[in-house]
């Protein structure tokens, strides 16, 4: 399934923050996000995800513009985890995931052995199958984020978005999860801080800059000490990885 990006705008309060944005993500691909705080990559990311209209120009999902999908049909296709989820405090890690099938189910249709297997499988992927029976205010936060994961996971999309999904996940966990993200088939938009996680992971890199698209293309290509240090304004040594082969940045300052 094709997601893009034609001229994207989003104005807010008279402000420009997302500032004609095109880019198109491959099938299957996963595209990484990154950019300074408030360069408007969380903004970008909801405008893909179709969870608020554009001020300009359209997001596409196969060539029709993701408004014009309804509720459900959209729920089907995309999955979207954002920063900040809002989830109520006495549900379970289960309930949680099981909310990926609502697209999939009516009032009437009971609960089935697939849509267990599916639910199954998510909490696997994020390592949390030990926790299901946990009350979402008791977990931490790297493990709120796994089930948000898990959730988005039992959605069985085919395009997922991720805004910063490692952000309060240990090392280990990190690795884990952008690995399990980059080797799924489904087509992969990832914002992210971590320069080398982004270069180690993603098959591709978008850089925005003041709501601008400035650069996009493979880790190799676009994660240059030139642009680092004019995007991020940070001195960084630029290598190939002799133990992964992947670009790994040192950052001098
Ligand atoms: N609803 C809103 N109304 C007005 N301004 C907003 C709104 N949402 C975001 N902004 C502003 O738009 C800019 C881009 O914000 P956004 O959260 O998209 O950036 P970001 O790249 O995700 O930042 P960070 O790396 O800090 O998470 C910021 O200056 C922010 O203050």
């Amino acid at each position: 399934m094709m997601l893009g990006a034609e001229r994207v705008k989003w104005t807010s309060g008279g402000r420009l923050i997302v500032d004609e944005v095109t880019l198109h993500v491959e099938t299957g691909q996963t595209l990484g996000l990154i950019g300074p705080n408030g360069s408007g990559k969380s903004s970008l990311i909801r405008l893909l995800a179709g969870l608020r209209a554009p001020s300009g120009g359209a997001v596409m999902l196969d060539g029709k513009a993701i408004t014009r999908f309804g509720r459900r049909e959209l729920a089907r296709r995309v999955s979207v985890v954002e920063q900040h989820p809002s989830t109520e405090a006495s549900v379970t890690v289960l309930d949680v995931v099981r909310l990926g099938r609502t697209p999939y189910r009516s009032a009437f249709s009971a609960w089935s052995e697939d849509d267990e297997q599916i639910v199954e499988e998510a909490l696997a992927h994020v390592g949390l199958e030990q926790h299901r029976d946990r009350h979402w205010h008791t977990l931490s936060g790297g493990e709120r984020q796994r089930v948000q994961l898990a959730r988005a996971l039992a959605q069985s999309p085919s395009i997922l978005i991720l805004d910063e999904p490692t952000n309060h996940l240990d090392i280990q966990h990190q690795i884990e999860i952008l690995r399990l993200v980059a080797r799924l088939s489904v087509t992969t938009v990832v914002a992210i801080h971590d320069l080398n996680l982004a270069a180690r992971f993603c098959d591709a890199i978008a850089v925005l800059e003041e709501g601008k698209l400035v650069a996009c293309g493979s880790p190799l290509e676009i994660l240059t000490q030139e642009l680092i240090a004019r995007v991020f304004k940070v001195e960084a040594h630029v290598a190939k990885s002799e133990y992964h082969g992947r670009l790994h940045i040192q950052f001098l300052m």
